[in-house]
């Protein structure tokens, strides 16, 4: 009999099922596709991947004329090749991680049984408490045509570049996907069922962001409803309502996310879960005892990516080895949309603060009067910091090609709630983004 029983690799599993094995309990992972799940294997490591050349292009691209006399091409084959040398290794380094961590390692499809019994090619095993990391699978729209959409593990295979690509959802990977596929050549077209692409980010920076990608040439077609596809002579065609029709070489439906719930027997055990994932309380266990579950099964609001994953596993381990019995308490998280320029942001939106002016202050810098980034000539950006009453910095957003390193560099100040005399403490390499945005806090 196990300690801890994982179903499932990915981020939520393997970062609690490794500690708690190094602290001593017994502990096995059950997989039925490649260690470590989405992210390492056709999510976050194969998107940025295939992303890197885009960020380089964009930076050459700003330097025309001060310092580079042409922008390279992306060689789309050669990249794809790249990221499957890359990417095509971590499922077996993901395998052997938890081998020598001394996590037993059983593959197969798991299926609960009863409370402490799960099911995997006709053995039983058996633990004092199970884990559901289960994660989620992609939607895919239910209309005539259905077979002829790809998603997004069958876009990041893709050997060559279509010439028109056709993308239902303006989503993170809807998005991040279009400024991939516009850099490497192709004619991109986004159809959106709204009005209202990155429906989680700040509006305004999202507008920018989809004037850049329209001076670019990407399409975005609101308000469209698709109720077929169809093969025609030279591709696809995409129908809707009102008489909406596009042409695609190519189409990728993404239009989001499932948890995954319905083949791991949780109906069995009348295991509570809702549209949005399984249910838990604040300690992520499920309403049966001994039952947990992590990551992007879970139903939560906090957003469904790697680093919430990895807090709520670690979380566990901590639980299950006795080194705190308290609620899951969630910090500051920060969330990315790796497009070209990227949108990142932290804590209190500057919309929401915009609601309570008694309450908060938002202040916005424009990069087009930052030194540090006429170096590299980034005209479009800009950075808005939201402070609380005390003049602490709660909240961040900001909008540029390194809005990852700024908000990543502003959320330690924002969770530990320094104020600026200890902020003025840190003395940065200069010159660094730090220098560019630490006076402002
Ligand atoms: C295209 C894309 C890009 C992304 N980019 C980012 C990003 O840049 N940054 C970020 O933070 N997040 C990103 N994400 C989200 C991130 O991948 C997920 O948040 C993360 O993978 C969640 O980890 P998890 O362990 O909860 O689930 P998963 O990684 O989905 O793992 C679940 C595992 O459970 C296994 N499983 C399920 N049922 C069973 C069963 N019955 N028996 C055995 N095994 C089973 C599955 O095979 C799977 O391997 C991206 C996602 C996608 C799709
Ligand atoms: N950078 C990152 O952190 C990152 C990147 C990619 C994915 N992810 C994670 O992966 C998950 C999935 O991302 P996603 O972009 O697929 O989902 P999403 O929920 O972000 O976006 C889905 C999009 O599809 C649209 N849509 C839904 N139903 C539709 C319909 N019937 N017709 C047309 N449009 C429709 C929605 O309006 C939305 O714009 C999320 O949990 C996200 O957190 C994260």
């Amino acid at each position: 009999m196990f300690d801890v029983l994982f179903i499932g690799s990915g981020q939520g599993a393997w970062n609690g099922a490794i500690p708690m094995s190094q602290a001593g309990l017994k502990v096995a992972v059950i997989e039925e596709g490649l260690f470590g799940g989405v992210c390492s294997n056709r999510g976050c490591n194969a998107k940025i991947t295939l992303d890197k050349p885009v960020e380089l292009m964009r930076n050459i691209e700003q330097l025309q004329g001060r310092g580079f006399d042409t922008v390279p091409q992306i060689n789309w084959p050669d990249l794809m090749a790249h990221k499957h040398e890359v990417i095509g290794r971590l499922a077996a380094s993901n395998e052997q991680k938890l081998v020598k961590a001394n996590v037993q390692v059983i593959k197969g499809h798991a299926t609960l049984t009863a409370e402490h019994t799960v099911l995997v090619d006709n053995t039983e095993y058996t633990a004092e408490k199970i884990v559901l990391a289960l994660g989620q699978l992609p939607h895919r729209l239910d209309i005539p045509g259905q077979n002829y959409l790809h998603d997004s593990t069958d876009f990041m295979a893709l050997t060559k570049m279509p010439q028109r690509l056709a993308i239902i959802g303006a989503g993170y990977v809807g998005m991040e996907f279009a400024a991939i596929a516009n850099a490497a050549g192709s004619d991109v077209t986004v159809v959106l069922r709204g009005h209202q692409p990155l429906r989680e980010f700040y509006q305004p920076y999202v507008e920018r962001l989809i004037i850049s990608l329209r001076n670019r040439g990407v399409k975005f077609l609101y308000d469209q409803t698709i109720d077929s596809v169809t093969e025609v002579a030279d591709g696809f065609r995409l129908q809707g309502a009102n008489q909406f029709a596009l042409a695609a070489d190519y189409i990728v439906d993404a239009t989001g996310r499932l948890p995954h719930v319905d083949d791991s027997g949780l109906e069995v055990l009348k295991i509570a879960t809702n549209k949005n994932g399984i249910e838990v309380d604040d300690h992520l266990q499920t309403n049966v005892p001994d039952i947990y579950a992590t990551g992007d099964v879970v139903a939560k609001s906090q957003p469904k990516i790697t680093p919430v994953a990895i807090f709520e596993a670690q979380y566990l381990a901590q639980l299950f080895t006795g080194q705190t019995t308290q609620p899951i308490n969630y910090p500051s998280i920060a969330t990315t949309v790796f497009t070209s320029p990227r949108i990142s942001q932290v804590g209190v939106s500057p919309t929401v603060a915009a609601q309570s002016p008694l309450q908060y202050t938002v202040e916005t810098f424009d990069y087009s009067e930052d030194w540090f980034r006429q170096v590299q000539n980034e005209a479009d950006g800009s950075l808005t910091l939201v402070f609380d009453q005390e003049h602490i910095l709660v909240g961040a957003v900001e909008y540029s090609n390194e809005a990852v390193d700024t908000i990543n560099g502003l959320l330690e100040i924002i969770e530990l709630r320094l104020t600026h005399e200890q902020v003025q403490r840190f003395i940065y390499t200069f010159p660094s983004l730090q220098h560019s945005y630490f006076r402002k806090v």
